[in-house]
């Protein structure tokens, strides 16, 4: 459970992602901190996640017509009022006691995709139910019982998710080392609540026991995933270019470039880095998504310059959640998508499609 009151109230002093962030951590135990906030190892990825979107300059071209800033973007013909969406993040009642709840109803009140977690503390029909229509997309981690995973990706093709979002870069959890310093352990009160009849998985003494390092996604479950279901699958933790081609041609019709927000391995590359590879090797053959350190409107405008057709937000959205419950993760969506409206104003981009300019500028300059 969650360490303060949450009375819903949006503090007077949260005008920006950073105010949320400083917000929530007044709110919650060191723990339960380490765990949202922190990364991998010194957190070298971690950081240069949010660095690398500051470090660009962006070129802005004045005077231009404006009649108001277009920010929709399509993905896989489904078109969105903003390139914004929700990113899997798991146990939200650690951070809220409505948990998976608030954040579903701000995402409806907002129109905004919501990706939600397999760890999640909420049913995913529960979870439907919430979301009034707005798009949902599942985030699956494979489990080692494959019976069991089938039975999940029926249950929220029933409840009527989208599409699937198939995470690949976390086969084993990394070394955190804040969230082991701070001797995070889930409380008893929240639970995975979507895998409460996963059988247990086989006894080892060791993490790379070879009955569990067998267990680890590969290459071939993507092929059995893409057989078993007819949802769009996304392929999230795309770092590598080879990755991104050989994800095509397993039959990914969308992916995600990420590091998981520097949770893995230190020493990753920031995503910002990586993505104008990914982009080059896809070549617009499916959508490209990213995520990782994203935190004010010009870094979404700047990884839309960059060929991505959306982003998602992970830490953001628990700041809000843990700040406000519901009202905090609407504020946060808000605030990014006013910021992304200026920033376009500022540089003269009126819609989407006129964003790469603002990372070049013309050689008669
Ligand atoms: C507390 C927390 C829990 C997360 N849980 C999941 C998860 O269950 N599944 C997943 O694919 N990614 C998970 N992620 C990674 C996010 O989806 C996302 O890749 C990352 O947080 C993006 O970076 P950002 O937090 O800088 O926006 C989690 C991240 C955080 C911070
Ligand atoms: C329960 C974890 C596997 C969720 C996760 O992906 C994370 O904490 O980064």
């Amino acid at each position: 459970m969650t360490d303060a009151t949450h009375q819903g109230v949006i503090p007077a002093d949260a005008v920006s992602l950073a105010d949320y962030q400083r917000l929530a951590s007044k709110r919650l135990s060191a723990q339960n901190l380490a765990y949202l906030n922190g990364g991998a190892g010194s957190e070298r990825t971690l950081r240069a996640n949010t660095e690398a979107w500051g470090e660009a300059s962006l070129w802005p071209r004045v005077l231009r017509k404006f009649d108001h800033a277009d920010t929709r973007t399509t993905i896989l013909n489904r078109r969105l009022a903003s390139p914004l969406l929700i990113g899997p993040t798991a146990y939200h009642k650690l951070f809220h006691p409505e948990g998976e709840i608030a954040t579903a109803t701000a995402a409806s009140a907002l129109r905004t995709p919501y990706i939600v977690s397999t760890q999640a503390s909420t049913s995913v029909e529960d979870i439907a139910n919430q979301a009034d229509g707005t798009p949902l997309w599942f985030q699956l981690y494979i489990q080692h019982d494959k019976d069991f995973t089938k039975q999940l990706i029926r249950r929220v093709e029933q409840a009527g998710y989208e599409a699937i979002v198939l995470t690949v870069d976390a086969p084993v959890h990394g070394i955190r080392n804040a969230e082991q310093r701070s001797g995070f352990r889930l409380s008893d009160a929240v639970e995975a609540v979507n895998l409460r009849d996963l059988p247990a998985p086989p006894q080892s003494a060791s993490a790379f026991d070879p009955a569990l390092l067998a267990a680890i996604p590969s290459w071939q479950d993507v092929a059995w995933l893409r057989e078993l279901t007819t949802l769009p699958i996304f392929i999230k933790g795309i770092l590598h270019p080879a990755d991104a081609v050989e994800a095509i041609d397993h039959g990914a019709d969308g992916l995600i470039v990420s590091n998981h927000g520097g949770r893995t391995l230190d020493q990753l590359p920031a995503t910002r880095s990586a993505l104008p590879h990914i982009v080059a090797a896809v070549e617009k053959k499916v959508p490209v998504l990213v995520d990782g350190g994203i935190r004010c409107g010009s870094d979404v405008l700047q990884a839309l310059a960059l060929g991505a057709d959306a982003v998602l937000l992970g830490r953001p959205i628990l700041h809000g959640l843990t700040t406000a419950g519901a009202a905090g993760v609407a504020h946060v969506l808000k605030l990014l998508q006013h910021e992304l409206e200026v920033a376009m104003l500022l540089t003269g981009c009126r819609d989407l499609s006129e964003a790469p300019a603002i990372l070049s500028h013309s050689s008669h300059f």
